[in-house]
């Protein structure tokens, strides 16, 4: 089965809680290997849904790649079903520097990605002690490192803090990791949508960004994690349009439990706006999906 159109990626999305996954690309160019490659047709389109049984795999499509499905029913033996092809073009890394960031938010910016781990003309990687983490706006791009899984699934929706297209009216930030510290910092600039009190960032809008710094910090540090526990206490406000650190540090791992701690503070550090501690909690794929 061709997954092509959204009847097959709602039975794709049933199938997913009883053990389907997406397959990473060497995983997918081995379990294709031992087929025949098939051209196809030349007046192929991913949104005709009468495509359904065009055969795969798909190599040397132009403009196209494939990404395979497995399915491991429980007792059965481990086999591919289909795969899912996906449009080439990279989906929006939404934690690079655009138009909207100030000169403060650029220049806190380059001051962590100077000390991140670089890649030389020869492929090898220089360390650094930081790494820029990416952001989509769909959470299983991240699963997929920006493969296009979020198509699979929930084709609407969309992560919280990336859903406004305007740059600068919502939530700019980009979160940088330090993993043999257990750290991360965030540099956030937060616009004028994110309003609460005349002139301050919302409660909630801070809440959020805690949650999704601390919430990719334990992800990263755990895998699959949901929040289970955030306490957070507002010290002073923030004003819309500032640029603000989020600093996000390991307390302790306790079985699946994950304890994180969390300051906002100015950009120099001098004041501090909220601190939060977070309780997340490892979770299999199967919870996160209801099944
Ligand atoms: C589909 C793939 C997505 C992949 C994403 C991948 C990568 C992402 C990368 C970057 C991230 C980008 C964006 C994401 C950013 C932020 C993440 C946001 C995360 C959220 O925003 S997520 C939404 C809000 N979140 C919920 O919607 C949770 C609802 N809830 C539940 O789903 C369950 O409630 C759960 C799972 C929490 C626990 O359920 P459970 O059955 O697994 O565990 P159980 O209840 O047995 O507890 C086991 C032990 O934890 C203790 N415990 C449990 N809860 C506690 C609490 N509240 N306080 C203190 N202790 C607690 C118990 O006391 C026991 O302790 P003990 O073992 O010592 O007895």
């Amino acid at each position: 089965m061709l997954l092509c159109c959204r009847a097959c990626r709602t039975m794709f999305s049933r199938l997913w809680g009883r053990g389907v996954r997406l397959l990473s690309a060497p995983e997918a160019t081995a379990a294709t290997a031992f087929q025949s490659p098939t051209p196809l047709p030349p007046t192929w389109n991913p949104d005709n849904r009468q495509d359904h049984t065009i055969p795969f795999p798909f190599s040397g499509a132009s403009g196209m790649r494939a990404v395979m499905v497995e399915v491991i029913p429980l007792n059965i033996r481990p086999f591919t079903m289909a795969p899912w092809l996906f449009s080439s073009s990279q989906p929006r890394d939404y934690s690079l520097p655009n138009s909207s960031w100030s000169s403060e938010m650029q220049k806190l910016y380059e001051h962590y990605n100077n000390m991140c781990e670089v890649d030389t003309e020869g492929g090898n990687k220089v360390k650094g002690a930081w790494r820029r983490l990416p952001s989509y706006n769909s959470c299983l791009e991240y699963v997929t490192g920006g493969q296009g899984g979020s198509k699979v699934l929930q084709q609407e929706a969309r992560l919280f803090t990336r859903n406004i297209e305007e740059q600068g009216a919502g939530f700019e930030y980009v979160v940088f990791m330090k993993k043999h510290e257990k750290t991360c910092i965030c540099v956030f600039q937060p616009g004028h949508l994110l309003e609460g009190p005349p002139g301050y960032v919302h409660g909630g809008a801070i809440a959020t960004m805690i949650d999704s710094v601390t919430g990719t910090h334990a992800t990263y540090l755990s895998g699959l994690i949901m929040t289970a526990n955030l306490t957070i206490n507002y010290r002073s406000p923030i004003p819309l349009g500032s640029v603000v650190l989020v600093h996000s540090s390991l307390d302790k791992v306790e079985g699946r439990k994950a304890f994180i701690s969390c300051q906002v503070t100015s950009s120099d550090g001098s004041k501090l706006h909220t601190e939060a501690t977070g309780l997340f909690l490892k979770v299999d794929v199967r919870h996160l999906l209801g099944a």
